[in-house]
């Protein structure tokens, strides 16, 4: 078996071989890929039952039981592993690992949600025709049908963005080729092939479907630019958008998209997708599922909610904060029971590595170190710990992703800050679906734990 870090130096090591020689040896397809690392992961998965079923990896205590099951070893995910205090790992690899081996959209230099859903998928790092070959394949299938079209049109301007984001991705399910097969009788070995070609199918279409509720949403007089059999997935949503004369923002959007595509399976819109799909439920209604609880201001809206902390503070202040400012704004906003939107993580002891990038990328444009806002998300990050640290409650002070992500979408222009979390949407993903596929490629049965009431927990523990 790979460990972790054995596997991410091979991945690299394949990775700097190929590019060292400046020509990528490897065109296969996604699916030959898949073809050739599957049985390998089934003997491993045979291997693990039969030897070490009965090993113990940890213990349940009452404080898990009663707090949101935080830190508890109990499931199985293959894409990526989060370290408190290092960040994520995608199949081993850090994120300065991957803006280094993984491809990025020709004339470009981020890598793509292409790349990032190979790596994913796969656990190997694709050479860029691979790459390419699968933004051609996304592109083929990225229209929309007719019918969910007009049912994004027919929803009200006021119902948030993501709530008409799960409606129109549960309604694709229309054309799910894995429900139709199931309903035809189909061998459990097949699963995965059906499983695959719906999630390859829904994260084509991510992109029209969220661009459309904006252009409704917010721009009813624009007219929507067809997809680019050329453009690489996020170009086409940056086109779709209306942003794609943006160099800048586009890039920002590959990275942004790369960046949130998985974070193990713990997080709640993984999570989600992974329970309502061990039901074999298609991948449309389980990743509908995972958008709503992504919508929440504890997980994916956060990042909503730091841009509206934000432009809170420079109504207030104006656009010269000062640290000061920024401090007393903090107090205020725990003295009034609130959390500050952005900082504390259910398992990230540290800075979120994804954070870190996001501001590294601002680091790189002179144009975003002057923007004000993004001025004011270093500030608070000068201030907040500090700040958060004092109060004493969170067990981490520090900045998650959503802290960042949005300011830099603001200064671009797309200020809706409402429609943060479609972005979001449209990368998770690139996760939740790689783990869908990989569940049925494994087996995994119908989760479903085992819960106590307060009376039986009580019992238990006299016992
Ligand atoms: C992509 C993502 O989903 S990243 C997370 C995005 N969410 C946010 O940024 C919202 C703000 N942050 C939070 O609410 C939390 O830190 C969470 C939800 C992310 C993690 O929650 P937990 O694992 O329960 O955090 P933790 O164990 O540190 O919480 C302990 C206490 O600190 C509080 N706390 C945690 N973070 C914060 C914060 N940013 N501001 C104020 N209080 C906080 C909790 O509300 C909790 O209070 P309680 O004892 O009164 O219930
Ligand atoms: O890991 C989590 O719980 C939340 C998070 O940062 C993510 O899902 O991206």
């Amino acid at each position: 078996m790979f460990s972790c870090s054995s596997l991410a130096k091979s991945v690299l090591r394949n990775a700097s071989h190929n590019a060292g020689r400046r020509r990528w040896a490897s065109t296969k397809s996604l699916r030959e890929t898949l073809q050739e690392v599957i049985p390998a992961k089934q003997e491993q998965l045979k291997k693990l039952k039969a030897e070490h079923s009965q090993a113990v990896v940890g213990e349940v205590k009452v404080e898990n039981i009663l707090g949101g099951m935080r830190g508890l070893k109990a499931m199985l995910w293959e894409a990526s592993v989060l370290d408190p205090n290092e960040g994520i790992r995608f199949h081993g690899l850090t994120i300065p690992d991957c803006q280094k081996v993984l491809p990025p959209a020709p004339g470009g230099k981020e890598m793509t949600a292409e790349s990032m859903l190979w790596l994913l998928l796969t656990g190997r790092v694709p050479s860029p025709a691979e790459s390419r070959q699968l933004s051609a394949e996304l592109a083929q299938k990225g229209e929309l049908p007719a019918f969910v079209e007009k049912l994004l049109d027919s929803l009200p301007k006021t119902l948030h963005p993501m709530t008409q984001l799960g409606m129109g991705v549960a309604a694709l399910n229309h054309d799910s080729v894995f429900q139709a097969a199931y309903e035809r009788g189909i061998k459990k070995s097949e699963y995965w092939t059906y499983m695959l070609e719906d999630c390859l199918n829904l994260v084509a279409k991510l992109p029209a479907l969220a661009a459309r509720i904006y252009r409704n949403v917010y721009h009813p007089e624009n007219s929507i630019a067809p997809i680019d059999k050329g453009l690489d997935l996020v170009g086409n949503y940056s086109n779709m958008l209306g942003f794609g004369h943006n160099e800048s923002l586009t890039e920002y959007l590959r990275l942004y998209i790369a960046l949130h595509g998985d974070h193990e399976g713990g997080n709640a819109s993984a999570h989600t997708a992974h329970l309502v799909g061990s039901t074999l439920s298609d991948p449309y209604i389980s990743y509908s599922a995972a958008l709503y609880a992504l919508a929440g201001p504890l997980h994916g809206l956060a990042n909503q909610e730091v841009l509206r902390w934000q432009l809170a503070v420079q109504k207030e202040i104006g656009d010269n904060v000062t640290h000061e400012n920024i401090r007393e704004y903090l107090w205020k906003t725990l003295k009034s029971g609130q959390v500050v939107p952005g900082y504390g993580h259910g398992v990230l002891r540290n800075p979120d590595p994804r954070f870190i990038a996001l501001q590294e990328f601002c680091k790189t444009r002179p144009e975003l170190q002057a923007s004000p806002t993004i001025q004011l998300v270093q500030k608070t990050y000068e201030v907040a710990p500090d700040v958060l640290k004092e109060h004493g409650k969170t067990k981490n002070p520090y900045p998650n992703v959503d802290a960042a992500s949005g300011c830099v979408l603001y200064h671009y222009g797309l200020t809706e800050f409402k429609y943060y979390t479609v972005i979001f949407g449209v990368s998770r993903a690139l996760g939740a679906l790689t783990q869908l596929v990989w569940a049925r490629a494994l087996g995994l049965p119908l989760e479903r734990p085992k819960s106590y009431s307060m009376d039986a927990l009580e019992k238990l523990i006299k016992s």
